[in-house]
C-alpha cells in the first residue's frame, strides 16, 4: 500500500473501507461513506477501487487509472476520505477478503468497517471466504434504493450468529442513482449533471470516457 496512505492512518483509529468499481463515482458512493464516516465514528474512510472486479466480468470497465484519478477529484476536499490504489496495483481478481487482510497486517491495532450498498451485501456469502472476511472486518450496509434488505440480515444471523455484532444496517439518504445508469446517460446523450462531482463529468467529458458501449 502507498507509503502516503500508510502514514495517513493513526493508531488505534477506526477505518472505514470504501470498496467499488467507481466506473465512474457517484454520490451514492459519497453519500454512503459520509454517512458511515459520521455514524460508525470513522477517523478515516479509504476509497478503495477494484482492479478487476470478482463480480463485474461482463461489464464495460473504464481504465482502472481513469477510475482511480476520478475518486481522487471527487474526496479531494473532505481531509477524512484517502483514495488507495491497492487493489489496482495488484495481480489477478479484487478479491475483498484479500484486501482486508492486507489492512489488517498493516493496521492491527485499528478496527476495520467495510462499507457496502444494500445491493452488495445481499450478495455478500457468495463472495470469496465471506466468513473471513466478517471476521476481519465490522460490515455496514447502506439502504439503496430497489434493494430492500428485508428478512437477510435475519436468515444470515440464525446461520451465523456471531454476525449480529459485526454487520449493521445503516440508513442513508435515498438517492437513485448507479454507474450503470450514468454510463447509459452518457452514450444516450442525456445530463449527468448533478449525480456525481462536476469536476468528474468534465474529466468524463474531456477524455471520451464511456463513449463506446
Ligand atoms: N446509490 C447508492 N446508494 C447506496 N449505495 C450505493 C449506491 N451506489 C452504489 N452503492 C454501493 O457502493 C459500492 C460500490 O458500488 P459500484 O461502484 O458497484 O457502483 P454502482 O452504481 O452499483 O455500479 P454499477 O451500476 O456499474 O453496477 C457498492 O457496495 C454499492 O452497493
Ligand atoms: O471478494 C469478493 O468475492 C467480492 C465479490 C463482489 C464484490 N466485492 C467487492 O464489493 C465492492 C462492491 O463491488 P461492486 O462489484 O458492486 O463494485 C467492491 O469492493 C468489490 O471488490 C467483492
Amino acid at each position: 500500500m502507498e507509503r502516503s496512505v500508510r502514514e495517513s492512518i493513526a493508531g488505534g483509529c477506526r477505518i472505514g473501507i470504501m470498496g467499488g468499481t467507481f466506473n465512474p463515482i457517484h454520490y451514492g458512493h459519497l453519500v454512503a461513506a459520509e454517512t458511515a464516516r459520521v455514524e460508525f465514528a470513522l477517523d478515516k474512510v479509504l476509497f478503495i477501487p477494484t482492479g478487476i472486479p470478482p463480480h463485474k466480468v461482463h461489464h464495460q470497465i473504464a481504465n482502472s487509472d481513469l477510475r482511480f484519478a476520478m475518486v481522487e477529484m471527487s474526496i479531494r476536499d473532505n481531509e477524512n476520505f484517502i483514495a488507495s490504489r491497492i487493489e489496482i496495483d495488484r495481480e489477478g481478481p479484487s478479491y475483498t477478503y484479500d484486501t482486508l487482510k492486507a489492512l489488517h497486517l498493516l493496521f492491527p491495532e485499528q478496527e476495520l468497517f467495510f462499507i457496502t450498498g444494500s445491493d452488495a451485501l445481499r450478495d455478500i456469502l457468495s463472495w470469496r471466504e465471506a466468513e473471513g472476511i466478517i471476521g476481519i472486518s465490522k460490515i455496514i450496509g447502506a439502504s439503496r434504493p430497489g434493494y430492500e434488505i428485508g428478512g437477510f440480515l435475519g436468515e444470515l444471523f440464525d446461520r451465523y450468529p456471531y454476525a449480529q455484532n459485526r454487520i449493521f444496517e445503516m440508513e442513508i439518504p435515498a438517492l437513485a442513482i448507479s454507474s450503470t445508469d450514468i454510463r447509459k446517460r452518457i452514450w444516450n446523450n442525456k445530463s449527468i449533471r448533478y449525480l456525481l462531482p462536476e469536476e468528474v463529468r468534465r474529466f468524463i467529458i474531456e477524455n471520451n470516457i464511456y463513449i463506446s458501449k
